[in-house]
């Protein structure tokens, strides 16, 4: 059947067919423009369809400016069932929102290694260089993992992914990140981590089955809690940014799903994650690139000069919670919208329990750099930072098996590894205004 196929497509003597159509249209063409007044018919004819191929192509062109979306369609459903396969028996079908962000691409890659189906979705904006998230989103892809270009606000697009696969798994890490931003685009926060939050849990609570859910809360929630180190108990009422609150939300929101529809929930409190493809937002980034280029860093300290200090954590590591809890996860149990019986609710704090000062991370970073920091010291301005986080990891110990064995120095060496060579950057030319250490 193939071979008449191709037949059919490539004939065995092309150029001889197209000699003989030749020669007909060249006949046809003589009888046709015989006279002078079939001439101008013709042309007239000639320039109408011209005219008409013209503005359906602007209407082409114009109409696909506002197409509302670059999903559906069978080939679309397609990718996202063989996406959403797993390849073991009794692996996971996991919708991984964020999967283009830092946590996000780590993740779905170890659950695709080890034989889960991942279906990813991402908006890809332009909070930080998209060209990155487009670069981890292409190493996904060489792994089998494709990732939907949307957000997680679209209801039908929610509507349209549930309906294509039966998914067990959530791993809702999609968020507008970062503490400090918030001053300056505090609505975006309210769409992603609210807003966003809210369609997603819809969409689950109405799914057939519903699946179990693992999301990304935040060490913020402990906002100006000075009892250390922090444990689930402790009190989270006193956030110091809006992400921080809108975080402290999801945990409320993501409760009541849980309560009255049957949703388990699992937030999962990180602590300044670091590593890898990781966010250029954040200081151990922004810094490093500044270092490199000679800049100036900004480094920031607490009342009467204390050092701020934060438990950075190794995505390693963090992987590895997100997994053990995607694991530990009990099932939903709810149905057609409605509980049919008490769900697991569990937050964890995923932390390293051993916060160092960003003037220690900075010395770290200037012997893996073999670049002399040029250090701005101010104050740390009121908004939204807290003077330092430090996490009791014992619950996640006991129930997730979650044990950190990732140090700064060591995390921040594999940091700087992939730095230079994602960026081609060579210190050694390019940071001649730096003193080298
Ligand atoms: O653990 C968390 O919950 C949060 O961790 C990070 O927030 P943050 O700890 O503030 O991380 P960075 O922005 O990388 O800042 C780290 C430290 O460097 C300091 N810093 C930051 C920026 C700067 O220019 N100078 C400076 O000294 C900050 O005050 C802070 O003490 C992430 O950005 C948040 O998205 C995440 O939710």
């Amino acid at each position: 059947m193939m071979k008449m196929k191709e037949d059919d497509l490539f004939p065995a003597t092309p150029g001889k067919v197209k000699m003989d159509r030749a020669l007909t249209i060249n006949r046809q063409f003589h009888r046709c423009f015989a006279s002078s007044g079939t001439m101008f018919v013709w042309a007239l004819f000639l320039i109408a369809l011209t005219a008409s191929y013209l503005s359906l192509q602007s209407f082409v062109d114009s109409s696909s400016r506002y197409l509302p979306s670059s999903w559906g369609g069978m080939q679309w459903e397609k990718q996202i069932r063989a996406s959403a396969t797993p390849r073991r028996p009794g692996g996971k079908s996991v919708l991984l929102t964020g999967a283009a962000g830092f946590v996000g691409t780590h993740v779905s890659l170890a659950l695709r290694k080890r034989g889960d189906g991942v279906v990813g979705l991402d908006n890809f904006n332009n909070y930080y260089d998209p060209s990155l998230k487009k670069a981890r989103k292409a190493v996904l892809a060489s792994h089998g993992v494709f990732v939907v270009e949307g957000d997680i606000n679209d209801v039908r697009l929610l509507a349209k992914l549930f309906d294509a696969v039966p998914f067990s798994h959530v791993m809702h890490l999609a968020a507008q990140a970062g503490v400090r931003y918030a001053i300056e685009n505090p609505a975006s926060y309210v769409h992603s981590n609210i807003a966003g939050l809210v369609t997603l849990l819809e969409a689950c609570k109405s799914a057939d089955p519903q699946p179990s859910i693992v999301w990304a809360s935040s060490s913020s929630v402990y906002g100006l809690n000075e009892k250390v180190p922090f444990s689930e108990l402790d009190r989270t009422d006193s956030p110091a940014s809006l992400y921080a609150a809108t975080k402290k939300a999801g945990e409320e929101i993501t409760h009541t799903y849980n309560h009255i529809y049957g949703l388990s929930i699992t937030g999962l409190r990180f602590f300044t994650v670091y590593g890898p493809w990781g966010r250029p937002d954040m200081a151990y980034f922004s810094f490093t690139r500044n270092i490199l280029n000679g800049k100036p860093i900004t480094v920031y300290s607490g009342k009467n000069g204390v050092d701020l200090a934060r438990d950075f954590t190794y995505i390693d590591d963090i992987v590895k919670g997100c997994v053990a809890s995607l694991d530990t996860a009990a099932k939903s149990t709810g149905s057609g919208g409605r509980k049919q019986g008490p769900a697991q609710y569990r937050i964890f704090n995923l932390g390293n329990t051993s916060p160092v000062t960003v003037p220690a991370l900075v010395r770290i970073l200037e012997q893996n750099l073999k670049v002399k920091a040029k250090i701005h010291e101010v104050e740390m301005p009121g908004n939204g930072d807290v003077p330092f986080t430090h996490a009791n990891i014992s619950y996640a110990r006991a129930e997730l098996g979650y044990n950190p064995t990732t140090n700064l120095e060591a995390g921040l060496k594999k940091f700087v590894k992939w730095y230079l060579s994602y960026y081609g950057f060579n210190p050694r030319t390019s940071a001649k205004s730096s003193k080298s250490l």
